[in-house]
């Protein structure tokens, strides 16, 4: 049985994407914090729903998918009904594997997850990896329910909270990006409908050549980049406001943040 504990955003795009990869509704249980949000979760999914106890002592993949500043709240109310053989998947930013084992009453396999909300869509980045009581068959059972989802890929867990400021907030800069040029658009008189649409499928071209061409980004932006032409007028500007380093210290703040998370 697999049991997501607090299925909001994050836990319900999981739900969505093993059962989009053929698992049975049956071996499914998830908990909410408000009635209605379960009831919601059965009647779209066709899953069990269950209190936090009792999804813990059922589960052999236990999945926790609430907000850092709640987790410690939940491990004590679900910390001494897990099995030393069930395994426990953490989503939460900034909380390490230690914090989830400190409160644990056995010696239970941890594995923290650093996933993003492109799970929705089958194009997740999420990134594992392996806490102190946690081996090889552990990290291949989260590969095996995340792979459905989009691409898993292992780090040391010192690495976590940077591939939490890169690729797990990584979506939100992009729709940042998008809501800016869809801006200047606008500020150049484009209808915002035809602004958006234009704006998308530059970003879509854009990933598919990143991912698919093999091609470093700086060659894909050069090919674009005509002598004396409008790109490069753009990049002037860019480097002006310094865009590059204020990408660089914003992704470092980002990991900051996470680093004091588990804090409260
Ligand atoms: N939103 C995102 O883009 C990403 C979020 N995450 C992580 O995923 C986790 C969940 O984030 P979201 O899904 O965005 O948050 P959310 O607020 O949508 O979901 C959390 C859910 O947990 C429920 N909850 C809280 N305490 C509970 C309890 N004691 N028992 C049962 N349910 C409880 C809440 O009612 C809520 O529905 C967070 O730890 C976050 O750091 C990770 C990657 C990306
Ligand atoms: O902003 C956050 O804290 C969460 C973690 C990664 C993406 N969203």
């Amino acid at each position: 049985m697999i049991a997501i504990l607090g299925a909001g955003k994050m836990g319900e795009a999981l739900l969505s994407g093993v059962l989009r990869a053929g698992r049975k509704p049956s071996g499914l249980l998830v908990t909410a914090r408000r009635e209605e949000r379960a009831a919601l979760l059965r009647d779209r999914y066709g899953v069990e729903v269950a209190g936090n106890v009792e999804a813990a002592e059922r589960a052999s993949v236990l999945v926790l998918a609430v907000k850092p500043q709640d987790m410690a709240k939940l491990l004590a109310e679900v910390g001494g009904h897990i099995k030393p053989s069930t395994l426990v998947i953490s989503m939460a930013a900034g909380i390490t594997s230690a914090f989830i084992e400190e409160r644990l009453a056995a010696d239970v396999p941890v594995v923290r997850v650093m996933s993003n909300t492109p799970v929705l869509v089958d194009e997740a980045m999420s990134v594992i990896s392996a806490g102190s009581h946690a081996g090889e068959e552990h990290l291949k059972l989260a590969e095996e329910l995340l792979t459905p989802v989009g691409k898993v890929s292992r780090i040391p867990e010192s690495l976590q909270d940077a591939a939490t400021a890169l690729s797990g907030s990584g979506p939100a800069y992009f729709y940042y990006l998008v809501e800016a040029m869809v801006d200047a658009g606008i500020l150049l008189g484009m209808p915002r409908a035809a602004a958006l649409d234009m704006v998308i499928q530059s970003a879509v071209g854009a990933a598919v050549m990143l991912r698919d061409s093999g091609e470093h980004p700086v060659l894909l932006r050069e090919a674009v980049t005509s002598p004396a032409g409008t790109t490069i007028a753009a990049i002037r500007e860019l480097e002006r406001h310094g865009v590059r380093a204020a990408v660089l210290e914003a992704i470092e703040a980002a990991r900051n943040r996470g680093r004091e998370l588990a804090g409260g």
